[in-house]
């Protein structure tokens, strides 16, 4: 494990080499950092820098305090560490450094750290969009606390997530039915799980606010149950939670490893299941792919109904940009979007991160929002996503993903385990690079332009009637655009 003084600077060489440098120096070269027992505090200048860090950049500075500290949460605070001098906005490298500094002496900050046994139950300063303490609800004296803008008004829907919300409504409708208990959403990072799980504690809520609600990030559950083992307050944590009309717990993949968290989430989720309580669950992947989770874990998380949330479509990006803008009284004409979409495709957090930065950049600017400023802003994106793809990087990425030889791609077996993922390769290199029909046909294998044709329509038909086809083209058009 890494020292608590060497987490910050550790960190920083590794976000260093992952951001360009424009997003280092703007937004982590300002942070300073300090690590106390209970908790990682970072320090932004102000509220601008501390939001852009909550919504860009948190979760990838969480996920190495976890590689590199344990299981230690990461809180955000404007400000600089007791001691320390306010970091400037952009500092020199050197007094960057600098700001990490305190680290060392992190123990002393203990206290002004808002984490206390007695905030066990409520998430403690905004630690991320997810643990951000919005708005508290929920009866009783047992609070939680959920984003208000977290709706179904405000989910967009499209193919990648009806299903999920239909699910959602059903449950927010009638908690508690054993068909639909537990819910199990997975599906890759920023693609709205955390928003549909809120829209059906929001419901549920403004349905009945007796309702025991309790809506908590993975990490913090974790966080604490440590707490409650340290202050031994352990009955009263178990009485809680096994007291709830609703759980909803965030990111469950976060839980694997973790022995006591398991054991203690078994009885509370076999506790509020057999009472006809409601458990939601969020996880980045299908349960019997979380690795380190204990079998009975695994195969209770399947009782009820386990959906996937598939990145949205070009449709759906453009609704999800237009709904945004609006919410935020920004004019946004719909060829913009349309360009925007067709950028940024990875997953909804980096869309609404572009949509942000273009907004950001109008303002500062006092220009209005055309298709020049959008160049402008999104430069670098843009240049990222027009970087050739080469049909070698292609047929080495689908073979590896199939499971197949990469000397599969040229040959002439037909038989369709094979011929199927060569035909997606193909589409594939239509697709990201700029290649003819005959140069492509040539890479694999010498074969006719025509083949390449039917191959690109066979794989264009299968998306829209095979999920299977859809998902994995989906998946490794994503591989090779990072
Ligand atoms: N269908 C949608 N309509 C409108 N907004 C959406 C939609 N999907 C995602 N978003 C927005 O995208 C952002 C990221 O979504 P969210 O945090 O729910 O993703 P997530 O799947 O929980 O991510 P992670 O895997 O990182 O936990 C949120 O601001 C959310 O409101």
């Amino acid at each position: 494990m890494t020292e608590p003084e060497q987490f910050w600077p550790l960190c920083l060489t590794r976000l260093e080499e992952e951001l360009s440098s424009q997003q280092f120096n703007t937004w982590i070269r300002p942070l300073a950092a300090e690590v106390a027992e209970e908790a990682v505090v970072l320090y932004a200048p102000n509220r601008f820098i501390l939001q852009f860090i909550k919504d860009r950049f948190l979760a990838r500075i969480e996920a190495l305090a976890i590689e590199l500290l344990g299981e230690l949460p990461v809180e955000l605070r404007i400000g600089a560490p007791a001691g320390a001098a306010p970091a400037a906005p952009t500092p020199p490298k050197s007094s960057a450094r600098a700001g990490a500094a305190p680290a060392a002496a992190g123990a002393a900050n203990v206290a002004a750290v808002d984490v206390g046994a007695d905030k066990s139950l409520a998430p403690a300063v905004a630690a991320s969009p997810k643990q951000t303490a919005l708005k508290a609800i929920g009866g009783g004296h047992e609070s939680t606390r959920l984003n208000p803008a977290f709706t179904f008004d405000t989910l967009v829907t499209g193919k990648g997530n009806q299903l999920a919300r239909a699910a959602a409504l059903q449950i927010a409708e009638n908690p508690g039915d054993a068909a639909y208990n537990p819910l199990f959403v997975y599906g890759g990072v920023g693609l709205g799980k955390t928003h549909l799980i809120q829209a059906i504690g929001n419901h549920v809520y403004a349905k009945n606010p007796q309702a025991r609600i309790r809506y908590i990030h993975a990490e913090r559950y974790v966080a604490d149950i440590m707490r409650a083992y340290q202050h031994k307050a352990f009955d009263e944590f178990k009485r809680y939670y096994h007291s709830l009309d609703l759980l909803l717990i965030d990111d469950i993949q976060f839980f694997a490893g973790k022995n006591r968290t398991q054991e203690e989430f078994f009885y509370a989720f076999n506790a509020l299941i057999e009472g006809g309580k409601q458990v939601i669950m969020t996880c980045d992947s299908y349960p019997k792919q979380i690795e380190g989770m204990e079998e009975r874990l695994i195969s209770r998380f399947s009782w009820g109904l386990t959906v996937e949330i598939q990145p949205p479509e070009l449709e759906m990006r453009v609704a999800i940009l237009m709904k945004k803008a609006e919410a935020d009284n920004t004019k946004l004409d719909h060829n913009v979007a349309f360009f925007i979409a067709q950028n940024v495709r990875s997953n909804v957090r980096e869309l609404e991160g572009a949509l942000k930065r273009v907004v950001a950049y109008a303002r500062f600017t006092s220009q209005p929002i055309t298709m020049e400023l959008v160049k402008e802003a999104l430069k670098d994106i843009l240049a990222a996503g027009n970087r050739q793809v080469t049909i070698d990087a292609i047929q080495k990425t689908v073979a590896e993903y199939y499971k197949i030889k990469l000397s599969d791609m040229h040959s002439k077996k037909r038989s369709r385990d094979i011929a199927r993922p060569r035909q997606v390769a193909m589409a594939l290199a239509k697709e990201l690079t700029s290649l003819s029909l005959p140069n492509i046909g040539d890479a694999f294998g010498g074969r006719d332009h025509t083949t390449v044709l039917h191959a690109c329509k066979t794989i264009a038909e299968m998306r829209g009637s095979d999920g299977d086809i859809a998902h994995d083209y989906d998946t490794l058009l994503a591989m090779l655009r990072n």
